[in-house]
This record gives C-alpha cells, sequence and structure tokens, in this order.
C-alpha cells in the first residue's frame, strides 16, 4: 500500500518523505520493524518510542510517524512525518491499512469498572439467537469471531492490533461485534476511528487510579465512549452517570431499578440459582430469566436488554435468549467438587466493588459460611488493597488472604498493604501467601454447606511473576488436591 493512502484523512503537521512509497506493514515497537514498514513513535509510560526511531530506521522502515523532530536529523535525511497525536495516527492508519472494518458491522462497545466482560457475552448470546448473526467478541477473556477463539493479552488492543481483529471479523462474515472498552483504551485512542451504533455504560468504583490518579479523571475516560456512538445505554442508578453524561452527544436509553429509567427491573428475584425479573419499558414487558446468581447480574443483564433495545430486537425474543444463556468462564463459575458436601467458585472480582457484589451474593445463598481466597495484583493501584481487605471481611465469614499477580512486587509487601483494611473486622483472616497452599488451606477448613470464592484470576490459567507467566489454573488445582 502506498503511504499516501495509509495517510489519508490524518493531521500532519509536516512531511518530510516521499508519499509514493511502498509500505509492507505498521510498527509501533521498533523491535518488530522489518524492511519496508512505517514505524509510529509514541511516548510511553516507561520509555519514549522516539529514543527507538534510529534502531527502527537500521531495521528498514521507510518512514517514521512521530510528534517530534527526530533527533540527529541535521542533514535532513530522515524520512519522517510529524503528526499532533502518534497514538491517535497509530489508530487512523490502522483503519486505512485494513480498509475501515468498523464501518462494515454493527458496533457495540461496552465500559464501566465492572461487568463489561459479563455484558459482551450476554449481548452476543442475544444477537446470535435473535438475529441469527454472526458475531465478533473483543475482551479480556478472548477474542470470538464466532466460535474460533483468539488468544488475547489485552481487554481493549491497541489500535493498530484492534483494527487488524476487526478486519479479521468482517472477512470471516461477522455482521455485529461486542467489544469491552476499557478506560485504558480511551485515554490511549486504541479505539479511535470507530463509530459505535451502542455505547454501555455498567458502573464505575475505584480501580485504576495508578493510572487515571482520581475517580473523575476516570468517569471522564470512560464518557469519551459517549461521544463516540450513536445512542448511549446506561446505569441510571449509579451516581457517576450523571457526570458521565454531561459531555455525551449521542442519543440516550437509561436502564435501573429506579424509577425513571427507561428501561427498568421490578419484581425482582434473587436465588441460589439465577436472577428472575420484570422487564419494563415503552415496548411493553416482560419476565426475564437468567441462569447465574448476583444482583449485579440484573445489571448486566438489564445493559444487554438495553443495548439489544437500541438495535430493535423484540423484548420476547431477547427474553427467550437470555434463558439459555449459560454464564461466562471465571464469573461466579462452579467448579466440580465431587463427594464433598462443599461449594467452590471461581469469580474475577479484583476491586473492592467487585467482591463486594460476589461475596454478598454468595452470602445471600450459602448455608454454611462464605470463604473469601484473595490477593491484589502488583504493579496496579495500590489504594485499592486495604478497601479490598475490609470489603472481603465486610461480606465473608472467613478470609484467606494470598497472592494474585505478583507481576514485579514482592507478594509479601500487596498483602501488608491489604492487612490494614483487615484488621480490627471480627472476622477471622488467615495470610497464606503461596496461592495454591492458600487454596488447599482453605479446602481443609471448609465443612458442609460452606462456599469457598476464589476471587480475583477468574478466566486466568497463569500467575504473572516478575514478566514470566507461570501457568496456575484454579479448575487443576482444586481437582488435583481432591484425588489425593
Ligand atoms: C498503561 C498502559 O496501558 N500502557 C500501554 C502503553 O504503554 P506505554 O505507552 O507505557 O509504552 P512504553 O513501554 O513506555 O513504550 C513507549 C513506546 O516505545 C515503544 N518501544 C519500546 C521499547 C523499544 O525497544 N522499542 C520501542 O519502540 C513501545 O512499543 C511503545 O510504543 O502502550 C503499550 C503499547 O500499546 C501497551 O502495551 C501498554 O500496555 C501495558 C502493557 C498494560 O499493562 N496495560 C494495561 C494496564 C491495560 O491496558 N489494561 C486495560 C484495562 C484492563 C481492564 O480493566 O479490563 C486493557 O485494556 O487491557
Ligand atoms: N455489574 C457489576 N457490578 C459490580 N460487580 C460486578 C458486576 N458484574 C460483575 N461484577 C463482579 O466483577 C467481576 C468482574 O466482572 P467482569 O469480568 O464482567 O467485569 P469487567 O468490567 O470485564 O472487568 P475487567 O475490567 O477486569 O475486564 C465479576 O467476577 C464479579 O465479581
Ligand atoms: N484488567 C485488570 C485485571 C486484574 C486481574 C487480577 N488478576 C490482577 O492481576 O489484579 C488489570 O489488569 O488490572
Ligand atoms: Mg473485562
Amino acid at each position: 500500500m502506498k503511504l499516501a493512502a495509509l495517510l489519508e484523512g490524518i493531521d500532519l503537521l509536516s512531511v518530510h518523505v516521499d508519499l509514493d512509497v511502498d509500505v509492507a506493514n505498521i510498527q509501533y515497537d521498533s523491535r518488530q520493524v522489518t524492511v519496508g514498514d512505517v514505524f509510529v513513535a509514541m511516548a510511553g509510560y516507561e520509555t519514549d518510542g522516539h529514543r527507538y526511531i534510529p534502531q527502527a530506521l537500521a531495521q528498514g522502515a521507510v518512514a517514521v510517524v512521530c510528534e517530534t523532530v527526530p533527533e540527529g536529523n541535521q542533514e535532513g535525511e530522515i524520512p519522517y512525518i510529524q503528526v499532533v497525536n502518534s497514538r491517535r495516527a497509530l489508530a487512523e492508519l490502522g483503519c486505512n491499512y485494513y480498509g475501515h472494518p468498523s464501518k462494515a458491522m454493527t458496533m457495540i462497545g461496552i465500559t464501566g469498572t465492572n461487568g463489561k466482560t459479563s455484558t459482551t457475552y450476554l449481548m452476543k448470546a442475544i444477537l446470535e439467537q435473535c438475529l441469527d448473526a454472526k458475531v465478533g467478541l473483543i475482551g479480556t477473556n478472548q477474542n470470538l469471531i464466532g466460535d474460533t477463539v483468539l488468544e488475547t493479552e489485552r481487554t481493549t488492543p491497541e489500535s493498530f492490533a484492534l483494527q487488524g481483529i476487526l478486519a479479521q471479523m468482517r472477512d470471516g462474515g461477522c455482521t455485529h461485534v461486542v467489544m469491552e472498552v476499557s478506560s485504558h483504551a480511551m485515554s490511549l485512542d486504541r479505539v479511535c476511528g470507530i463509530d459505535y451504533a451502542v455505547g454501555v455504560y455498567t458502573n464505575l468504583t475505584q480501580d485504576h487510579l495508578d493510572f487515571h490518579h482520581t475517580m473523575e479523571e476516570y468517569c471522564d475516560a470512560k464518557a469519551l465512549l459517549f461521544q463516540q456512538c450513536a445512542m448511549g445505554v446506561y446505569n441510571q442508578d449509579d451516581p457517576w452517570s450523571v457526570r458521565l453524561m454531561t459531555q455525551a452527544t449521542c442519543q440516550r436509553f437509561s436502564y435501573g431499578q429506579k424509577k425513571g429509567a427507561n428501561l427498568r427491573a421490578d419484581h425482582v428475584d434473587l436465588t441460589a440459582k439465577g436472577i428472575a425479573f420484570d422487564v419494563i419499558c415503552p415496548a411493553g414487558e416482560v419476565r426475564v430469566q437468567l441462569a447465574i446468581p448476583g444482583e449485579f447480574m440484573v445489571y448486566n443483564t438489564l445493559a444487554a436488554i438495553g443495548a439489544a433495545r437500541a438495535l430493535g430486537l423484540d423484548l420476547k425474543d431477547i427474553a427467550k435468549a437470555l434463558k439459555t444463556f449459560h454464564g461466562v468462564k471465571g464469573r461466579v463459575e462452579v467448579v466440580p467438587t465431587p463427594d464433598k458436601d462443599y461449594t467452590i467458585l471461581i469469580d474475577y472480582a479484583h476491586s473492592p466493588d467487585g467482591l463486594i457484589n460476589v461475596l454478598s451474593t454468595v452470602q445471600g445463598f450459602a448455608k454454611g459460611r462464605t470463604i473469601a481466597v484473595f490477593g491484589c495484583g502488583g504493579d496496579r493501584d495500590r489504594t485499592k488493597r486495604p478497601k479490598m481487605g475490609a470489603a472481603a471481611v465486610a461480606h465473608c465469614d472467613l478470609a484467606v488472604i494470598t497472592s494474585d499477580n505478583p507481576r514485579t512486587e514482592e507478594p509479601s509487601t500487596i498483602i501488608a498493604d491489604i492487612l490494614p483494611g483487615v484488621e480490627g473486622s471480627t472476622t477471622p483472616y488467615q495470610v497464606v501467601e503461596n496461592r495454591i497452599e492458600a487454596i488447599h488451606w482453605a479446602m481443609d477448613e471448609a465443612k458442609a454447606g460452606d462456599v469457598i470464592v476464589l476471587c480475583g484470576k477468574g478466566h486466568e490459567t497463569y500467575q504473572e511473576i516478575n514478566h514470566v507467566k507461570h501457568h496456575l489454573d484454579e479448575r487443576e488445582i482444586v481437582a488435583e488436591y481432591l484425588k489425593q
């Protein structure tokens, strides 16, 4: 593809390269550059891509896209294009390179602290059943083209990779894409160039303050989605929704349990086996049943119904589709414990609000004690750690404090950050630093009717320590210990 075609529509400050040159690929990591590529230099949080321009050129880059004039360009021999914002340029290059795949499909973007993954799967099931559509899904657990799985590292991939995935979805026959849009993605322009038919907001509670610094900044990052969609479907019961929608440029459709919501849940019935409620909206009323427990699932279900209604789907068809939904890996997932009189659940709660929600749900139906096994991720928001500790002991009967993904931090330091939130509570707790031993400890401790909730790792089948992912699948740990 010619460089000129790749740059179409992009705001350029200056051009110092032959635009007729053929481009093989686009790279934002110099280490990936091969002959014929364009290298996009981006300033980051760890380092600055502008530093690696010489390396990219040495490896055969035909042009560099950058924000500042490359160092060492005294002779004027570096082929570069200066732009205002490299991250945005990378996204726009991606749109051009792959032929704007998002324009060929109906795009649904879901944002919020908790519930994004759960809601994307609900939405995919609704679209497949109601429209017989082939649906692409992008999110934390995996990317899906219909039923074909693509592994993923990020909740929302970097923009260029994202456009590549969307192209695969378009070429694979998808008519709809449901995707999680993280706040990092909004702040770092990963979804730039995508026009969403529907944007969905679940909720906002503390997480990622290492990156966003304040809740206001975090909210405003998510709010950007509602300047990039035609219809915004939002949780009216969430206190941040007012601020979130202040800057919105889209049409609005609210959901919630309180009066005044455009889509409302009433006569909510919560049991150990799932949820049931009446959905009331201008199009009519229908009883919805879902085989996943938890009041938070009422909200995720409302979010998905709201998005489906925004696309014009029939309310009764939506309810029918939800009846057969079987859940998401690592979200309130039951682990087989044959011959045992206690239950084990795996869940992805990794924020104070996530813990409150899943543990209070379990306390609502557990016949015995609710035993929470949890830790906090390393290299992430430190201020959420004592709050997660306090949330856990307030909503369980026994807390087992352990490691999550320590990343580059000392596990004992992370646990020391959790403990101030736990101390002073009357709920007993035990520290077992090694996660496998912590699970064994909880299983040894469990009595008839108890429910052990393994929190935080959900679908993850690894533990990340010092940049290395070590295999750790909680399903296998339980199964192997039961065999012994
Ligand atoms: C905070 C954050 O999101 N950082 C992302 C950001 O990194 P960065 O800008 O700090 O990059 P950097 O390491 O400083 O490097 C700057 C530039 O120099 C380049 N470079 C670097 C070294 C070199 O030798 N050559 C070179 O060209 C890098 O490729 C990069 O383009 O841009 C990188 C390139 O796309 C991402 O890989 C990186 O994600 C990091 C790894 C990350 O952990 N992100 C997490 C926090 C994240 O995005 N999470 C969200 C939310 C999760 C959720 O709640 O669901 C997600 O969407 O997954
Ligand atoms: N609507 C909700 N409100 C609060 N907590 C929720 C909600 N939905 C799910 N949770 C809890 O949060 C955990 C994470 O849910 P889910 O994976 O759907 O969220 P997410 O927004 O995709 O998270 P991430 O940002 O890490 O990808 C669940 O395992 C559950 O414990
Ligand atoms: N997307 C979230 C996932 C956290 C999962 C949990 N297991 C942890 O490592 O904290 C993050 O990157 O912060
Ligand atoms: Mg997710």
